[in-house]
């Protein structure tokens, strides 16, 4: 089974981020790339300050902290993956951008690479069918927060090797995480239940129900999530939750996916939840402030 000793990631956001620190941390150098630098400097300021926090609850010290950011380099070129044993593709939830960013890597990868896609949904079959490497390519598919949550969907496609699925359950491992397998069907296991609950919140919103606070509440202390269903939306990413309900609409083709209308009407505006400062709630205003 190859091993693997360094990880490429591709796409700052709050995923990509969460996956470089974890990685770090296991003692692996890590590449990220991300079209925009502006996105890369956040995510090294959203990394340094989630370690202080792990400081500050003493899960780490401050030198392993110090190891770990040293151990990230950030770049937007897709080539300086070019020594990477695995790469990990986390950018946005849209199979036109997964596919465009699959083409335009594996020119810069070596021959025995491997390539993950983090995706929330998008059939991995598909993706890896637009790369050189089909039975090196799997769903690697980590939770948010990534630091706390002990869980990844490890995903094989049609063509996995043995290997690469054996490699990837050792990272996950290396990494601290548990890992559960599921089959390469639209959004896999966790959000072809999780997400279609979140959408049926929004349903019981829009048809007034409840409202923003009373649905939160109601499943938080009636149910025992740790967040309400509008809450986790917006924790989420109000587009990402959106593109898994498409996803599943149109890869199972029954009309209990379709997406709430209000969900929509969030994205076109682009209240897309904490990462743009409003969704759901308003995070200008402390606490929160419902947006409805
Ligand atoms: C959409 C997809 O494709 C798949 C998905 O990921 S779906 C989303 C899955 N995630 C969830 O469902 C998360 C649900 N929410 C929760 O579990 C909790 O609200 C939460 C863990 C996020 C925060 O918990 P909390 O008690 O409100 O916050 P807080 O007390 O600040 O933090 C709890 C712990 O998390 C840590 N933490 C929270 N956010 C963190 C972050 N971003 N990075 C590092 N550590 C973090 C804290 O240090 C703390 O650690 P200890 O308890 O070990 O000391
Ligand atoms: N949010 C969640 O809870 C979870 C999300 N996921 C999955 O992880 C992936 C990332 O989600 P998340 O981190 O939340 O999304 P974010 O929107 O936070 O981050 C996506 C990042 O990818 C960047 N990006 C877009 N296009 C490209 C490209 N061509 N090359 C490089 N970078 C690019 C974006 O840049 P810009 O902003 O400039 O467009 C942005 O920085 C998605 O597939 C999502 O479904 C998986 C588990 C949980």
């Amino acid at each position: 089974m190859p091993e693997i000793r360094s990880i490429g990631i591709i796409g700052a956001g709050q995923m990509g981020n969460g996956i470089a620190h974890v990685s770090a941390l296991a003692g692996l150098p890590v590449a990220m790339v991300d079209i925009s630098r502006p996105a890369l400097d956040k995510a090294l300021a959203t990394i340094a300050r989630n370690m202080e926090r792990q400081i500050g609850r003493k899960l780490i010290t401050p030198e392993q902290r110090d190891e770990a950011l040293e151990r990230i380099t950030t770049s937007t070129d897709l080539a300086s993956f070019g020594t990477t044993d695995f790469v990990i593709e986390a950018a946005t939830e849209k199979e036109e951008v997964k596919r465009e960013v699959f083409k335009a890597l594996c020119p810069h990868l070596k021959p025995e690479a491997m390539l993950a896609s983090n995706t929330s949904s998008i059939s991995i079959t598909r993706l890896a069918a637009v790369t050189d490497r089909p039975e090196r390519f799997i769903g690697m598919h980590f939770m948010n927060p990534v630091p706390v949550m002990k869980l990844v969907e490890v995903i094989r496609g049609i063509a996995t090797d043995e290997p690469t699925y054996r490699a990837v359950e050792a990272l996950a491992r290396k990494l601290g995480k548990m890992t559960a397998t599921a089959q390469d069907f639209p959004a896999f296991i966790v959000n072809r239940i999780l997400v279609p609950m979140i959408n049926e919140a929004v349903y019981a919103l829009y048809e007034g129900v409840g409202d923003i606070r009373s649905i939160d509440t109601a499943m938080k202390l009636g149910a025992n999530h740790p967040m309400g269903p509008l809450e986790l939306a917006d924790f989420i990413g109000l587009d990402t939750c959106l593109s898994v309900m498409q996803v599943l609409y149109d890869g199972l083709s029954d009309s209990k996916y379709r997406p709430c209308p209000l969900l929509v009407k969030y994205v076109e505006a682009g209240w897309l939840g904490r990462k743009t400062g409003k969704g759901f709630y308003d995070y200008s205003q402390d606490p929160p402030a419902p947006t409805r």
